[in-house]
């Protein structure tokens, strides 16, 4: 049986260790507690990874792993994994999105109400230093606060829910959210980003990437209250380090809830010099429950992905399948396989590919697109290209895309034609689907068929004149070479096309033999 190597990157609870260990087909190998340099060489040969925040998926990362198919995150962010990187290489990516999210809501409860009351440095206090001063830790009340949430996904919701309990009034910004989703909660909602910087306690649950680095900078806090309270429990980079520190130290930031820094492990990290912030070292996800879940799933992703079988919550996906209805899937199949096959017929390079749909197929032409893609290139790249960077490869070789629609003249209710232009020549094949699902081509270049694309086709273009069809058989009987099928359409210049369907595999010699009878104009070969 051969076996799938699983690679676990980083530490995950043992429940998902067991599962993997107990696989039969799965090769699993431990390599959270190695250094950098030799994680490079265990991974040189795993089908797939397992990582959390701490491994950084980059370049590097990917070039030593020759193999890989997926990457997954045992968790939310996924700023750590390079997308576009994975993409080029035909790797999907895929995260475990919310089996952490209580343990992340909680987390930032707890330094909400750490910041509210000192609790670090009232417990130091007493416990370290044997002191009983409490006259010194007057703390504050959530009660009756003002809370800002940036960022109202699965975590910052249920942030705003907890604030409530606490009979704190809650605002929110986030443009990517109906208003409704915290208006239905009794939660403000504001597009107006100052309505944040105006609250008491401000949080931030928004993924890590350009526009939402440095959301909060000098300006922001400028505009904050004085003794505003900050927590930052998502990534480190969203809140300015630097402004973060500069306005803590003066005072005008009173306390800040911090969990995540711009480089961890953060243990220089000049914020943990200020006596006004209470910290812990990435720890949003660390409860045993979500670890448990977490881990689970991602074990039973990482197998499924490397069975082929399913990408739960695949992040680099050009194409969402569960949102193509059935009927168009064999249309994607049709499209793939008579991309292929034009590809074949001329080994040329390509130039361009173009898709043009009829019917109610139109609605799904980028993911016709797509797989023609995939199936145009996989004759020079083979196993290489798949879904996820067919359109990359092709981007990288100069090949342009185009799509189109056309309205249904051809009595087809739906109906797939593609245009392939290389540097020879051009290839014009259409197809569709009847009602048993059988695909079919209707036309080759201007002859019309009906035959279904599969298996072993010699395509010959000739002059129509008595006796090919006899010359053909007889060249291929002699060579032992079966036919199965004889499709021959007539077009309007004395010409024809043949598709010859055959049982052997047709070798170079052979076809050359075929190109030298008299009445052939071009003759190809190809396998689907
Ligand atoms: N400290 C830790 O250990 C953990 C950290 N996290 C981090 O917490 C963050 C939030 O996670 P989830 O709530 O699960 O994600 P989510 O995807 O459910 O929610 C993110 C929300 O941010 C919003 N958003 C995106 N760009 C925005 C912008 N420019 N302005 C305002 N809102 C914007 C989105 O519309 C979405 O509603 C992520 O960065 C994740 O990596 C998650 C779990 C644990
Ligand atoms: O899920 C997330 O986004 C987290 O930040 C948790 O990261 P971790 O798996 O604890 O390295």
């Amino acid at each position: 049986m051969s076996k799938h190597t699983i690679v676990v990157c980083d530490h995950i609870h043992e429940d998902g260790l067991n599962i993997l260990k107990n696989t039969e087909d799965v090769n699993y190998v431990y390599a959270a507690d190695i250094d950098k340099t030799s994680l490079l060489d265990v991974i040189k040969d795993a089908d797939i990874v397992i990582t959390r925040s701490s491994t950084d998926v980059d370049e590097k990362f990917l070039d030593a792993a020759k193999n890989l198919k997926a990457v997954i995150r045992a968790g939310v962010g996924y700023d750590n994994v390079d997308m576009e990187g994975c993409s080029k290489r035909g790797i999907i990516a895929m995260n475990v999105p919310t089996a952490n999210t209580i343990a992340a809501v909680e987390l930032t409860m707890t330094h909400m109400l750490s910041c509210m009351r000192k609790f670090p440095y009232a417990h130091n206090q007493l416990k370290n230093d044997r002191i009983w001063k409490r006259e010194d830790w007057y703390g504050n009340e959530l009660f009756g606060k003002k809370l800002g949430i940036i960022g109202f996904g699965n975590i910052g919701h249920r942030v705003g829910l907890r604030a409530k309990s606490f009979e704190m009034e809650v605002v929110t910004y986030d443009p990517y959210i109906p208003s409704t989703k915290a208006t239905d909660l009794g939660i403000e909602y504001t597009t107006n980003f100052d309505d944040i910087l105006a609250c008491d306690i401000i949080t931030i649950h928004t993924p890590k990437n350009k526009e939402t680095i440095d959301m909060i900078g000098e300006e922001e806090i400028a505009k904050m209250k004085d003794g505003v309270i900050l927590i930052n429990c998502a990534r480190g980079g969203l809140y300015n380090e630097d402004a973060l520190y500069n306005n803590l130290k003066s005072g005008k930031i009173a306390m800040a809830g911090i969990d995540v820094f711009k480089k961890e492990p953060a243990i220089d990290n000049k914020l943990l010099d200020l006596p006004n912030i209470t910290v812990t070292a990435h720890l949003g996800a660390n409860t045993k429950e979500s670890q448990k879940k977490i881990a689970v799933q991602a074990a039973q992703n990482a197998i499924d992905s490397a069975r082929g079988v399913s990408y739960p919550n695949a992040l680099n996906l050009p194409i969402d399948e569960s949102k193509i209805p059935s009927f168009v899937k064999p249309y994607i199949e049709l499209t793939q396989k008579i991309a292929f096959l034009a590809a074949q017929r001329d080994r040329s390079p390509i130039r361009s590919i173009a898709v043009c749909a009829q019917g109610d197929i139109k609605e799904y032409l980028d993911s016709l697109s797509t797989f023609a893609a995939v199936g145009a290139l996989s004759v020079s790249a083979g196993s290489d290209v798949n879904y996820v960077n067919a359109k990359f490869l092709a981007e990288d070789k100069g090949i342009t895309f185009e799509t189109s629609e056309m309205k249904s003249t051809s009595g087809y209710s739906n109906k797939i034609t593609l245009k392939l232009t290389t540097e020879n020549g051009v290839s014009t094949i259409s197809g569709t689907v009847f009602d048993d699902n059988v695909q079919r081509i209707v036309e080759l270049n201007g002859f019309d068929f009906d035959i279904e694309p599969k298996g072993k086709m010699i395509i010959m273009r000739n002059n129509d004149i008595p006796g090919v069809i006899g010359t053909v058989g007889k060249l291929l009987g002699d060579r032992n070479i079966n036919i199965s099928d004889f499709r021959l359409a007539r077009g309007k210049n004395k010409d024809a096309l043949a598709i010859i369907l055959v049982d052997n595999s047709i070798n170079s010699k052979i076809l050359e033999e075929i190109s030298n009878i008299e009445a052939a104009i071009s003759v190809s070969y190809v396998e689907i």
